[in-house]
């Protein structure tokens, strides 16, 4: 995945003189290409390639296709750049890693930073682009250039390649763990206690929720929902209660390998038959007579990672009916009777959605999470960081879907004009712009006040706002993807290409609009929760 380029350089004469099939070579952006071998593999045909043979091929090499597939083929087909310089791709002169970006003006709590990436209007937050924040420091803006620039080289150009072979490759993941991302994807401080790995720009003590946002916003970026599950999802659900509620003896055993990415865990709640019905859930675990072991016995579905794991945190009935019944346990793949499945799903082909099956599996009583009967609450605890965890990834789903759509209809020409010259087009791209930066805003602030508090508080008080955030974010995304899917018309019903990645995510907003609270639970919740808050703190109405 290195980008090593040859430094060779060549005059456009020079490779004027490689125009045939025999030897076909092209220039894109000052850099060139030897595409003899790769004509007859080329996905768009071999004669196109044939009449720009020797020839700057940039304009139509940019006409159809993104900037990831340069990074992608540059290792292995440029040969070279015209003149002296090493040719910088475009795709990669965009890039601009500085991990130490200057603070260019401070005043009071206000900061401005260097303005940062394509500068596309609302493709970015806006103090990516040089506008004024208060919540951001340089601990921020350092994390966000390193996470950008490892997912634009390492990640972005191979998400279609992974999600079509429904895996990502296991480097990526123990990689999240070297760089500290999985450490810092808890909802909780930095976990100094349980592992040796530190982030390589960011002090353990400055980690906030903020830098946590970053992180998964980054990592969003490359457009599949299925990435961002494989690398997060199942840890960032899965691990909190064991970080929170579990014995000191098996968090010291069981968390330095979850954090460096050796071992994986996921969380089992959903069944077959109980989903947002939590309380309903009919998964046993009945005591041995000598008080020593759980026997759990039941099934559960749709489990992000559950084919990747090697701990369970499963909700298990162990009392009676409703919520007072519920206990979590920690189960682990190599307890007998544990078994799972792959399911086909719509989307997420990369996450690893899972049908997982419990029969007569002995666990220790000392894998009991929280307190036996008290499950609900160590449930409810986990629910305000898997939702902000939805909302981060769905708006910025919301804004890869606007961005390709804005970029392409500044290269798409219909009816003699290009798509951006359109009233109709533009609308739709005011349209998805308001609602991704009103989403963007108001998530900022709930991170903010979730800064601000402790987690009881905020579980309490921030609870009815983040469930109304959820449904906000999803809704955007429905229509963002849909919008970007009539701008790029039929090339976002065909897999691959320039509109790739709006046809996965389109097939992408059930897996956010549904689990972690479906839309309709998390309207009534907003109101309920909200009202109950407020009451306590004497709303008149
Ligand atoms: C470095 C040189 C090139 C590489 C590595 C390359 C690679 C690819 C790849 C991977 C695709 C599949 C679609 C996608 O994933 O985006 C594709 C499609 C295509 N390419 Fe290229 N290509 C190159 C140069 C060119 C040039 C110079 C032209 C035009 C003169 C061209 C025209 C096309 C067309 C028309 C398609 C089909 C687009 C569609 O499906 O809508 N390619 N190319």
């Amino acid at each position: 995945m290195s980008n090593q380029q040859s430094q060779s350089s060549f005059t456009t004469e020079d490779v004027a003189k490689h125009n045939s099939e025999e030897s076909l070579w092209i220039i894109v952006d000052g850099g060139v290409y030897d595409l003899t071998s790769f004509q007859n593999e080329h996905p768009g045909g071999k004669k196109i390639l044939k009449r720009v043979a020797g020839k700057d091929a940039s304009k139509m090499f940019w006409k159809y296709h993104n900037a990831g597939i340069l990074k992608k083929y540059t290792p292995k087909l440029q040969i070279g750049s015209i003149g002296t310089a090493t040719a910088v791709p475009a795709a990669e002169k965009k890039e601009e890693p500085s991990p130490a970006a200057a603070l260019v003006e401070v005043k009071d709590s206000r900061e401005t930073f260097e303005p940062f990436g394509d500068l596309v209007p609302f493709a970015d937050p806006s103090w990516y682009q040089g506008y004024s924040t208060t919540y951001y420091n340089a601990s921020h803006v350092a994390l966000r250039n390193e996470v950008r620039a490892w997912v634009d080289s390492e990640i972005e150009p191979f998400v279609g390649e992974w999600d079509e072979k429904k895996d990502v490759p296991r480097e990526v993941y123990l990689e999240m763990g070297r760089r500290g991302y999985l450490a810092g994807a808890l909802g909780v401080h930095y976990p100094t206690e349980y592992t040796d790995i530190r982030p390589r720009c960011v002090a353990v003590e400055q980690w906030d929720h903020f830098h946590e946002f970053i992180l998964t916003d980054e990592i969003a970026r490359a457009g599949s929902g299925g990435l961002v599950w494989n690398l997060l999802g199942g840890f960032g659900i899965g691990a909190p209660p064991v970080i929170k509620f579990c014995r000191p003896e098996v968090k010291k055993r069981v968390l330095p390998g979850l954090l460096s990415g050796e071992t994986r865990i996921c969380l089992c709640i959903t069944e077959p038959d109980a989903g947002s019905d939590v309380a309903n859930l009919t998964t046993t675990a009945k005591k041995t007579d000598d008080g020593k072991y759980f026997i759990v016995n039941g099934e559960k579905k749709w489990i992000t990672n559950g084919i990747y794991a090697d701990y369970f945190t499963v909700a298990v009935r162990t009392g009676g009916d409703g919520m007072s019944g519920i206990s979590l346990l920690l189960i682990e793949k190599t307890m007998p009777g544990v078994n799972t499945r792959r399911m086909n799903c719509s989307g997420m082909w990369s996450s690893g959605t899972t049908y997982v099956t419990f029969e007569d599996v002995k666990v220790p009583v000392e894998n009991l999470i929280g307190k036996e009967n008290q499950g609900f609450k160590v449930i409810m605890t986990n629910f305000n960081h898997e939702r902000m965890g939805i909302i981060i990834q769905a708006n910025r789903f919301s804004r890869v879907c606007y961005e390709e759509s804005i970029k392409y209809a500044h290269k798409r020409r219909t009816f003699g004009k290009r798509l951006i010259d359109h009233p109709v087009i533009r609308a739709k791209l005011a349209n998805m712009a308001i609602r991704i930066e009103a989403t963007h805003n108001w998530l900022e602030n709930l991170i903010f006040q979730t800064n601000s508090m402790s987690e009881q508080e905020a579980m309490y008080r921030l609870g009815g706002a983040i469930a109304g955030l959820k449904a906000q974010a999803t809704q955007t995304f429905e229509f963002c993807a849909r919008e970007s899917a009539q701008i790029f018309g039929g090339l976002s019903y065909s897999r691959g290409g320039q509109g790739g990645k709006v046809e996965r995510l389109y097939r992408e907003v059930r897996a956010y609009a549904i689990p972690g609270g479906s839309e309709e639970i998390m309207l009534d919740l907003c109101i309920r929760q909200s009202l109950r808050v407020h009451q306590a703190l004497g709303a008149k109405f």
